[in-house]
């Protein structure tokens, strides 16, 4: 049985060339803007134009390109080895949303390998229409094109499966201990989950990301307290604003100065992203670190994304096998529920769209905030 994994993510341009058709490829998707056809091809391509030369600013600070898609075939070739040693014979394709590899690439190279089955595996912990749920559809469509007719069977979301909570907060766990090491003793610190944005109007018709981004952030301090560390005050926030809309907050950038107000010293841990890219380097090593150096804050420390770090990789190998197991749509979420597609592909979306926002809305669906899976 010859497995194909296919690793979903967003894709960045890989010149200042591309930066232009990567946006627009981005800003015309419907799960992004959602309007008309026709009305979106063109809003989308003027956004796109009007962001294009911040966006430009942003990627030349890093060499000019996006990190995302070496980080992600490192990640690949690391789960096809975490693979190959629990015996699977699977191999690892990166699909990318909205630059190169694209789906319909992805899908020709999965048949020419000659696959006899695939796994979507979503680089995103959290399920949102915007990103996985986006790729879903993308892949569909490409797989339809290049006659990929396979068994398939899609990971939906897992952001509170054990294995990447306890991976998570190891990585945390040695980022606090070296930013306790740092700071003048009696120094406070505060810990800022920190996780892309979204605007407000896609989580309020029913969007699961922000209700799974808290459920995350409570498995990873549960795993940092299983580990005997005492976690400090946190938040959780959100980044990367880049529309006029209203955002779901409160703003990480808000967070950073408040902190500055407080006197206290921040520790960022990204929760929404499992690699290092624009936002990360970009926004919270170079903005915000700069920004807090100017209000005074007593400190200003960043916990590394996961990338390939060896326990996350096993944890999205065991990941990998469990919903190969179960060989239907799967959310790794309490018990490996089955997603029954009512809503987005995830059925945490369909419960809290009954619920409303919010953590306490979870609770009120009925949703637990345990993984047991
Ligand atoms: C309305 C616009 C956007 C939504 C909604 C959105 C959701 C979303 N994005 C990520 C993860 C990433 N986004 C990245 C870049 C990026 N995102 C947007 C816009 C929206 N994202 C833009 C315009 C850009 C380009 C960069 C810029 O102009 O500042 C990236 C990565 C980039 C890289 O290094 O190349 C990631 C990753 C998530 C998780 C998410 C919703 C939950
Ligand atoms: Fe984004
Ligand atoms: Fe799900």
């Amino acid at each position: 049985m010859r497995i194909a994994v296919v690793l979903f993510n967003l894709g960045g341009p890989d010149s200042p060339e591309a930066v232009r058709p990567f946006l627009r490829n981005l800003f015309t998707d419907p799960a992004i803007l959602r309007m008309p056809a026709p009305l979106r091809a063109v809003l989308g391509r003027l956004i796109a134009w009007r962001r294009a030369p911040t966006a430009r600013d942003v990627y030349a600070r890093i060499g000019g390109r996006s990190p995302l898609l070496p980080l992600t075939e490192s990640q690949a070739e690391a789960l096809e080895a975490a693979l190959a040693r629990e015996g699977a014979t699977a191999r690892c394709f990166v699909a990318m949303r909205y630059w190169h590899p694209f789906a319909a690439a992805t899908a020709r190279a999965v048949r020419e390998w000659g696959a006899d089955r695939v796994l979507l595996l979503p680089l995103y912990p959290q399920y949102s229409t915007t990103t996985t749920g986006s790729s879903v559809t993308d892949w569909q469509a490409a797989a339809d094109r290049a006659g990929l007719d396979l068994p398939t069977t899609e990971l939906c979301c897992w952001h509170s499966d054990p294995g990447f909570a306890d991976a998570t907060a190891a990585i945390l766990d040695r980022a606090l201990a070296e930013a306790r090491a740092a700071l003048p003793p009696g120094t406070a610190l505060r810990l800022l989950f920190s996780a892309h944005g979204l605007p407000e109007p896609i989580v309020k018709a029913g969007d699961p990301y922000q209700w799974q981004v808290e459920q995350s952030v409570a498995a990873v301090l549960r795993a940092l307290d299983g580990r005997g560390t005492a976690a400090p005050e946190h938040v959780v926030c959100y980044q990367s604003r880049v529309t006029p809309q209203r955002w779901i907050g409160p703003d990480t950038e808000a967070e950073v100065k408040r902190a500055a107000r407080d006197g206290v010293a921040v520790l960022v841990c990204p929760i929404a992203f499992v690699s290092e890219h624009s936002e990360t380097l970009v926004e919270l090593d170079i903005e915000y670190r700069e920004l807090g150096h100017r209000l005074g804050l007593p400190g200003y420390f960043r916990v590394p994304a996961q990338n390939s770090d060896p326990g996350f990789i096993e944890a999205l190998a065991r990941l990998a096998l469990r919903a190969l197991d179960s060989g239907r749509p799967l959310c790794s979420f309490a018990g490996a529920r089955q997603c029954p597609k009512r809503f987005g592909g995830c059925p945490h979306a369909a419960a809290r769209e009954r619920a409303g926002a919010g953590d306490a809305a979870g609770r009120a669906a009925g949703i637990p905030e345990q993984a047991a899976a």
